[in-house]
């Protein structure tokens, strides 16, 4: 065996300096196997051999660049498997009514739009209301509050956005969530907004934000407030909170926000038919997508909730869980709910029961549990 010594000097640099560099490269690419390379570079020092010092150099060399390109190939299968998707597939992936197991995509819709409709009547049948309030001069500018019977000196307030691919369905049939809300003290806001194709989304984000102004200005006794959102309502709610209140007369505090079945990325949806009515540019999807928006946040200590239905598509499901990841690498108090035997209209219609998990949740979140 040849001594350290018989190995050139300018051998022994130059291998060094690859060795450094490569543990330079991995340590930006990967902390923990920094010390995998420490390991390494203890051995090629202590070792005696040339050969061995030469072989343990290659391994390293190897093995960075198979972690590289294996981590550049996860890295490009998460950020963009919706990219590799033809035009049919992702058009399955965003269309809710056609994963769900209880009934056809048309019948699923008609109960939800039934169930919606029925749930709105009862709850404006049990319940004091304010309806059509303006918060702006637009026509669908307009919302409506659902006020409990018993006063408290603990009033939160929930305002509710409506999902429909910010295409459908209205404030009309959006109190079907209130009566065991309103039984236990809370004060619910449902949001009118202009759906496309008369509204499009930069309108229709700034409205929501301009309901809460609005809202606020005329309850300011509540104590504290939440949202809550489903599917492009959940979109419009994390619009809220990722808003720079500085343009604003008044800078809310969020307590909550409860995101349900909601889409956080838009630039999946630009080439499918959801897009037809909207219209959207890829910047306008860009500048209007949470996910974008999360590190221009400033941590608040409002509580989120992501929920996201067992039967959602695959595509919304893993909008929601990057979201999640996203918020929780922002430093937020967040939590995922994977809702089972629920799916992307089951999972919402089901607050009309006081019951139902994600009810209890919700009244948790605002101490009303
Ligand atoms: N094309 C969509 C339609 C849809 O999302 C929708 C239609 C009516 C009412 C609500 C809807 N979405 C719910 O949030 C779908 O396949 O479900």
């Amino acid at each position: 065996m040849n001594s350290l010594k018989s190995v050139p000097s300018e051998v022994v640099l130059c291998n060094t300096s690859v060795v450094f560099m490569c543990a330079f490269i991995k340590h930006a690419l990967n902390k923990t196997t920094r010390w995998a390379v420490h390991v390494f570079l203890t051995f090629v020092s202590v070792c005696k051999s040339h050969l061995l010092a030469d072989l343990c150099l290659l391994t390293l060399v190897l093995s960075w660049f198979k972690g590289l390109v294996q981590v550049s190939e996860q890295q490009k299968i998460i950020m963009s498997e919706w990219k590799n998707m033809s035009r049919d597939v992702l058009e399955r992936q965003y269309s809710p009514s056609r994963w769900s197991h209880r009934m056809s995509a048309d019948d699923v819709i008609k109960a939800h739009v039934a169930a919606l409709k029925s749930g709105t009547e009862k709850a404006r049948a049990v319940t004091q209301t304010l309806l059509d309030v303006p918060y702006g001069d637009g026509e669908e500018e307009k919302l409506d509050v659902y006020v409990p019977r018993i006063s408290s000196p603990d009033v939160p307030m929930l305002i509710y956005f409506h999902g429909g691919y910010w295409q459908f369905l209205s404030k009309d049939e959006s109190g079907f969530l209130v009566v065991p809300l309103v039984q236990k003290g809370v004060v619910v806001v449902a949001v009118g907004y202009s759906i496309a194709p008369k509204g499009n989304m930069d309108l229709m984000v700034s409205q929501v934000r301009r309901s809460i102004v609005s809202v606020l200005q005329q309850y300011s006794h509540i104590s504290g407030l939440y949202l809550c959102g489903h599917s492009a309502g959940a979109h419009l709610a994390a619009m809220v909170l990722s808003t720079d209140w500085s343009q604003y007369d008044i800078s809310p505090q969020l307590k909550g926000v409860f995101l349900v079945s909601g889409i956080y990325d838009l630039q999946p949806i630009l080439s499918t038919y959801v897009n037809e009515p909207l219209k959207m540019t890829e910047e306008v999807a860009l500048r209007n997508s949470p996910s974008q928006l999360v590190s221009r946040l400033s941590v608040s200590l409002c509580d989120v909730v992501i929920a996201v239905a067992q039967n959602d598509s695959p595509e919304f499901r893993k909008q929601s869980e990057e979201y999640f990841k996203l918020l929780v690498s922002a430093g937020f108090k967040v939590s995922f709910e994977d809702v089972p035997n629920t799916d992307h209209f089951s999972i919402i219609e089901q607050l009309v029961d006081e019951n139902y998990h994600l009810t209890q949740l919700l009244l948790k979140m605002m101490g009303k549990c």
